[in-house]
């Protein structure tokens, strides 16, 4: 039987209006993201990743189609809390403490004192940050910055956690471990995960499935479902196996290439 559908697009359509004139960034997009899935969005500059996720979390309306997060519209999701937002930077408050910026959102939620401080400890252990709760972002390295953010996130334990390029400014050995970590913290908590890469080693290494998208107006071009198991060491990137995969996915970014004009 198949997981729950948690994000399904149909036909998606999104055109931005700007001062010169308007920008198609989304164009039929169909697409269905399951329940424990690990879901990477893969292509070139400005070919409407963030504007996908921009949807699912009701930043931005699409201009056609249709999208369902958890059977209900964007507006309903995010009124619901359905999702965590992870963003390029951490996009951390300086003149708050680590815990201090976890309990932001909590406090705008209205979750008790006693709730928070609870939520906070679990997020903070799962990032492995247990011990700089009293620590300011600058204290940090911006490695621990973004785990910062992903507890963040994760504080209030939403299903779906929308990750934008969270890795994209660290360094290989950081973003490595990382990667790890957030495959360890995704077998942990089964949560649906959105992820926007540049990398394709990254988005081979952590993905359940891979979407492939060409340049603007994004279209999907290929969605690879991995066969690769869930136990994933870092030297799995060796093998034939892996290989393959990133393979096609480079042949996925050449083919959409193609179609530029
Ligand atoms: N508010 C806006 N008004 C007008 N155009 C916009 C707006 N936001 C994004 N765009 C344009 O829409 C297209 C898609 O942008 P988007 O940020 O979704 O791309 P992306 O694939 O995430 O890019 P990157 O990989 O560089 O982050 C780009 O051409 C961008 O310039």
């Amino acid at each position: 039987m198949q997981a729950p559908s948690v994000v399904s697009a149909k036909d998606l359509c999104l055109t931005y209006q700007a001062n010169d004139g308007p920008v198609r960034a989304l164009s039929d997009v169909n697409l269905d993201v399951r329940k424990g899935d690990f879901v990477s969005f893969i292509g070139p500059s400005g070919c409407g990743k963030t504007t996908f996720l921009r949807v699912i979390a009701d930043l931005e309306k699409s201009t056609s189609g249709e999208i369902s997060i958890n059977g209900m519209t964007p507006e309903e999701a995010r009124k619901a809390r359905a999702y965590g937002y992870v963003f390029q930077a951490p996009a951390l408050y300086p003149w708050r403490t680590i815990e201090n910026n976890i309990a932001l959102p909590l406090e705008i939620m209205g979750y008790s004192s006693a709730d928070r401080t609870r939520r906070i400890a679990e997020a903070l252990d799962l990032v492995s940050l247990t011990g700089f709760e009293k620590k300011f972002p600058w204290q940090l390295s911006g490695g621990m910055q973004q785990r910062a953010s992903i507890a963040r996130a994760l504080a209030f334990d939403a299903d779906l956690l929308l990750m934008d390029e969270p890795f994209g400014a660290l360094d290989e050995i950081v973003r490595d471990h990382l990667n790890e970590e957030l495959l360890k913290l995704w077998a942990r908590t089964n949560k649906t995960i959105c992820f926007v890469t540049h990398s394709i080693p990254e988005a081979v290494y952590l993905s359940t499935k891979i979407v492939v998208m060409s340049p603007r107006p994004g279209r999907v071009t290929d969605v690879i479902d991995s066969p690769l198991p869930a136990e994933r060491p870092l030297d799995i990137r060796d093998t034939p196996e892996f290989l393959e995969i990133a393979h096609r996915v480079r042949e996925g970014l050449r083919t959409g290439h193609s179609h530029e004009v």
